[in-house]
């Protein structure tokens, strides 16, 4: 049975009393599919109902034949595995189970209804400093959780942080994301994982990567020696809370270039109205050395997070009624 395969058993019971299960996989004909929710580069996110249950989900349909001509089939592995890894927390699209048919594999997600984070930013313009407080703890418990399991997620960013039907956080998109603790194939089999909880784990282990983040979310040390750490997502964190409070990210210039010039030359300023507190706070993780950046147990401690109350409280309570940064 496939890992987190889609069963539903009813039980049965024979002439002498005994169960008897029977495994149901459901398949494409169990669903009515809706509108497409996203485009991934080699796959799309449509909107689905279960006919049986009523109940909706998100389906990400990947097209067999283009994952293996693009050599993507790895990716694809990467985010089943990493999203079976983290299924028990609130902030992580959760993955039900996966099918296919002889043309598509398909997985079978939590829909979030409330849409990218991205979006409601734009309509925003600016968050105030308690929706960013909100936001930004959520993010950052999701981003602590993931980092507990192994996982440094690699492309954070406003587009991948969606919002559940409570406008809560559900952070999504990990094909490619760095599963820590795992042989890579060609190395001597030396385990590169120090202390779990460590920012600089995964530095130094992936050297031949192939793979970079969206341009204005880029760490330095993506971009000088090819490594990404859990540290590296700490700098997309800030680079995210920077945004939601000014409306654009720190580092943006005319061509990715440019931008990534900024990035390893620290080049961003802070607008006049940026809140003090959260200048602190965004200054001690937009640092060039990964090393020097604020973990994450002093991040929950920083006065920009008073007032938050870390743990399942987080996740209980009401979003708060999104409000502009004037
Ligand atoms: C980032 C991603 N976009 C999206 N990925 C997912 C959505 C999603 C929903 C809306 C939405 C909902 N309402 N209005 C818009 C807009 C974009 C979405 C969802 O509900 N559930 C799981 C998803 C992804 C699961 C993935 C880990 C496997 C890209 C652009 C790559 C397709």
């Amino acid at each position: 049975k496939e890992k987190g395969a889609a069963v539903s058993t009813r039980q049965d019971v024979d002439a002498n009393g005994r169960p008897i299960s029977r495994i149901i996989k459901k398949g494409v004909k169990d669903f009515n599919f809706g509108r497409t929710l996203g485009e991934g580069s080699y796959s799309t996110v449509l909107a689905a109902t279960d006919r049986q249950t009523l109940r909706e989900y998100a389906i990400k349909v990947l097209d067999k034949r283009h994952i293996i001509k693009e050599k993507k089939v790895k990716y694809v592995n990467i985010e089943r595995d990493t999203l079976n890894r983290l299924t028990d927390h609130p902030g992580i699209v959760r993955l039900y189970y996966t099918f296919q048919d002889e043309r598509s594999l398909y997985f079978v997600l939590d829909l979030a209804s409330g849409g990218e984070l991205l979006g409601v930013l734009k309509k925003m313009a600016t968050f105030d400093e308690e929706c960013t407080r909100f936001y930004g703890a959520q993010i950052l418990d999701s981003i602590a959780y993931m980092h507990s399991r192994g996982v440094i997620h690699r492309d954070l960013k406003p587009e991948n942080v969606l919002l559940d039907d409570q406008m809560h956080v559900k952070i999504t998109d990990f094909g490619t994301a760095k599963i820590l603790g795992l042989r890579p194939p060609q190395r001597d089999g030396v385990e590169d994982t120090a202390a779990a909880g460590d920012p600089m784990d995964g530095a130094g282990s992936d050297r031949a990567v192939s793979f970079v983040g969206t341009a204005e979310y880029v760490s330095p040390e993506l971009l000088t020696d090819k490594n990404a750490c859990k540290a590296s997502d700490l700098w997309a964190f800030g680079c995210i809370v920077y945004q939601l409070l000014a409306g654009r990210p720190p580092f943006k210039a005319g061509n990715e270039y440019q931008t990534f010039q900024k990035i390893v030359a620290l080049d961003y300023s802070f607008p006049d109205s940026f809140p003090e507190v959260a200048k602190d706070l965004v200054g001690r993780l937009l640092v060039l050395d990964p090393a020097k950046r604020l973990p994450i147990e002093q991040i929950r401690g920083h006065p920009f997070f008073e007032g938050i109350q870390w743990g399942k409280g987080l996740w209980k309570q009401k979003a708060p009624r999104l409000k502009s940064f004037v």
